[in-house]
């Protein structure tokens, strides 16, 4: 078994030799025709090769999209286990964005698929959805910190049909959402007081998108994904809006806004280093 140093200590450092900046890898239907490839598992896996090619030795972060690549079904799914491994590889951290979440028992067998010690389709972090409890994620959380590894928890997301949900209030008057942070909070601070480690395992997902918001992040000592910047609208102003203070734990993450300018590989490098100096320059004071 591979000992790895804890996922927040791995982002950290990555974060602050390469720059804050995920970029997806999202194979859409639209963006294979725009690169010539074709709808099929070999247009997939030429998309996604030239993806970890021109931008795993070179980004902080990259996050391939589960969804496009399990919609070509297990020749898709060992493309996925190629693009994380090779990524990896490659020197990125690698976050499948795959949404799981499910009761107990059954979240287990997600987690030794994404998190385990000799996990299929292993990855530095996988997207989780909180809908049946936090508690429910438990054994996802402990196998990321049993192996190095980390989960990064859906709270408030980039879409506009998340916000009734998300801001409902719960039984404690506090919001879904900050419910949601408070106990990946609590969870984080566990972690770092055992290991010393200045971020925990436990990541959460705010939109880049949601606008001023009461939520409150200071206590979090883990990543803030943020997706919604580029193609869904949100820009660097947004990221000072939405984060403030908490601004230097946000990995802001995109995917169109790069992907569109392949597929020359120069050019899909080119397009996320501008992105990723954009975002240096634009939230330097924070
Ligand atoms: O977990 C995510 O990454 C995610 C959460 C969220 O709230 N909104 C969101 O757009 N995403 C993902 O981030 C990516 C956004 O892609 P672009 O809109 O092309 O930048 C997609 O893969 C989404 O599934």
């Amino acid at each position: 078994m591979v000992a790895r140093a804890p996922f927040g200590s791995r982002m950290a450092t990555a974060v602050s030799s390469r720059g804050p900046l995920c970029v997806g890898i999202d194979p859409h239907p639209e963006l294979l025709d725009a690169w010539g490839l074709a709808r099929d598992a070999n247009g997939l896996e030429w998309f996604a090769s030239r993806c970890v090619e021109a931008l795993a030795g070179e980004v902080a972060v990259v996050k391939p999209q589960c969804a496009f690549f399990e919609a070509y079904g297990s020749k898709g799914i060992a493309v996925l286990e190629r693009v994380c491994a090779t990524a990896m590889e490659a020197g990125a951290l690698v976050i499948a964005d795959a949404k799981r979440g499910d009761v107990g028992s059954t979240m287990s067998a997600y987690a030794e698929a994404f998190l385990g010690a000799d996990a299929p389709l292993a990855c530095d972090a996988v997207t989780v959805s909180p809908y049946l409890g936090f508690g429910a994620l438990e054994p996802a959380v402990t196998a990321a910190e049993r192996n190095g590894r980390g989960v990064i928890v859906l709270a408030l997301t980039s879409n506009p049909e998340g916000r009734d949900l998300q801001h409902a209030a719960t039984e404690s008057g506090q919001s879904v959402a900050q419910s949601i942070v408070n106990a990946a909070s609590e969870r984080n601070a566990t972690h770092c007081a055992e290991t010393g480690a200045q971020l925990g395992p436990v990541g959460v997902v705010v939109g880049a998108t949601v606008g001023q918001s009461e939520l409150e992040l200071s206590e979090l000592r883990g990543t803030i994904l943020a997706p919604g910047f580029g193609a869904q609208g949100a820009g660097i102003d947004d990221l000072r809006k939405v984060f403030g203070n908490a601004l230097r734990d946000v990995l802001p993450t995109t995917s169109r806004a790069v992907l569109r300018a392949g597929p020359n590989a120069e050019s899909l490098r080119a397009a996320a280093l501008r992105t990723r100096d954009e975002i240096v320059a634009g939230t330097a004071d924070h």
